[in-house]
């Protein structure tokens, strides 16, 4: 079954050969859950059922690269006391750890399905999420096979912090051990928090290590908290992608901008954590990879809202609405080595013929008015993989 949607007012679609990856008055033809062809309106073939955007913008959908979705319990009470002063610490992790594994696994998937309901409503089309909030082996690795029924991609985070409780040693040796073993099926990568108070230099080195050892893609959560070496380890470890980034130094940037690895940055949660924005804008110029994700998660940044991680990056980091959202696609897309194609796992986070068929249209005639109308519901329609499932 094909569909054309025409109508399009300005379509984004990444391809540098359509005026610089934007079309006025265009068409997108989707077949077999593939985008099949691009163009202006007027040349557009035909195709079984057609769809009329009236004049509104598309582009691709959301991808997501970075939450932390299977949990429960709740940090509201935490939140509060940051508001009113409390410097966010790595220890708050524990207060969900605790609520995690008292969990049934029913309870974890339906606040996952929840969340992602959410997710996908905002026009994100590709997810990524982490566990990290379990730091057993079984509790990880219910974690990992709850997310791999319902996520794009399925993260092992079981270097989050070493649990409440636990012996460090013995826990370096389980989580490079016993519980990487444990997950190492269901999961496509591995992150570690590098940071005072969850990770130091020799521990990442070791666990980045065990994860290459198995096949696997490596992230790294780095410079959140402070200045460290969270960025020159995942560019030396060639890591997808080092996320947070609020405290970079000239030489961090340089690292960044002469590798593959991406900087991903996460708006909503400095702001969550009232912790200094990312560079974005120096990353993009100094020639830097950049992702935008939504970091969602019950502690840091309690929202998926991309749309909201898009016009803080445009109206706080100083980004253009256009980097902006070929971050939060494309650059999300190449974070989770997604940007080209896999074996089954066509590319995502672009409209280019052959990408999977992740379209959404939004509510407004371009793609200024996510930074224009912040906060707003914008989404007015979504495909995944040729399918209509919003609006
Ligand atoms: N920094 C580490 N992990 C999460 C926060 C987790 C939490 O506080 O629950 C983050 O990305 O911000
Ligand atoms: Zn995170």
């Amino acid at each position: 079954m094909s569909t054309l949607i025409t109508g399009i007012g300005e379509l984004t679609t990444h391809d540098p050969e359509h005026s610089g990856g934007r079309l006025r008055d265009a068409a997108v033809v989707m077949d077999d859950g593939l985008i099949a062809w691009v163009g202006p309106a007027a040349n557009a073939p035909a195709a079984d059922e057609r769809y009329d955007a009236e004049g509104r913008a598309a582009l691709p959908g959301w991808v997501d690269s970075h939450t932390h979705l299977v949990f429960a319990g709740d940090r509201t009470a935490e939140f509060e006391a940051r508001m009113a002063g409390e410097a966010y610490a790595a220890g708050g992790i524990n207060v969900t750890v605790e609520a995690t594994r008292a969990a049934t696994d029913a309870q974890l998937e339906r606040g996952l399905i929840r969340h992602l309901e959410e997710a996908y409503g905002g026009g994100t089309t590709t997810l990524e999420t982490k566990t990290g909030y379990g730091l057993t082996v079984a509790d990880e690795r219910r974690s990992a096979q709850i997310a791999a029924r319902h996520v794009d991609e399925v993260t092992f985070l079981g270097a989050h912090v070493v649990p409440a409780g636990a012996d460090r040693a013995a826990y370096l040796d389980l989580v490079t051990g016993e519980m990487l073993d444990a997950v190492a099926d269901t999961v496509s990568a591995v992150d570690v928090f590098c940071e005072t108070g969850a990770f130091d230099e020799a521990e990442t080195r070791r666990i980045l290590a065990a994860a290459t050892a198995r096949g696997l893609d490596t992230h790294v959560h780095g410079n959140q908290l402070g200045h460290g070496p969270g960025v020159r380890l995942a560019v030396e470890h060639e890591s997808l992608s080092v996320d947070h980034l609020g405290f970079l130094t000239e030489g961090d940037i340089a690292l960044l901008a002469a590798s593959d690895t991406v900087a991903t940055v996460l708006p909503a949660c400095d702001l969550s954590t009232r912790m200094p924005l990312a560079p974005a804008r120096a990353l993009l110029d100094a020639g830097a990879h950049l992702a935008i994700a939504s970091n969602a998660n019950p502690g840091t940044s309690y929202t998926s809202s991309m749309g909201f991680a898009v016009a803080t990056a445009v109206l706080q980091m100083r980004l253009t609405v256009a980097e902006a959202v070929r971050a939060a696609t494309h650059g999300g897309a190449r974070a989770l080595g997604r940007h080209l194609d896999r074996p089954g796992k066509p590319r995502v986070g672009e409209l280019t013929v052959g990408a999977r068929a992740d379209l959404q249209i939004l509510d407004a005639p371009s793609v200024t008015h996510l930074a224009y109308r912040p906060g707003m519901p914008l989404t007015h329609a979504v495909w995944r993989a040729g399918n209509r499932v919003r609006g």
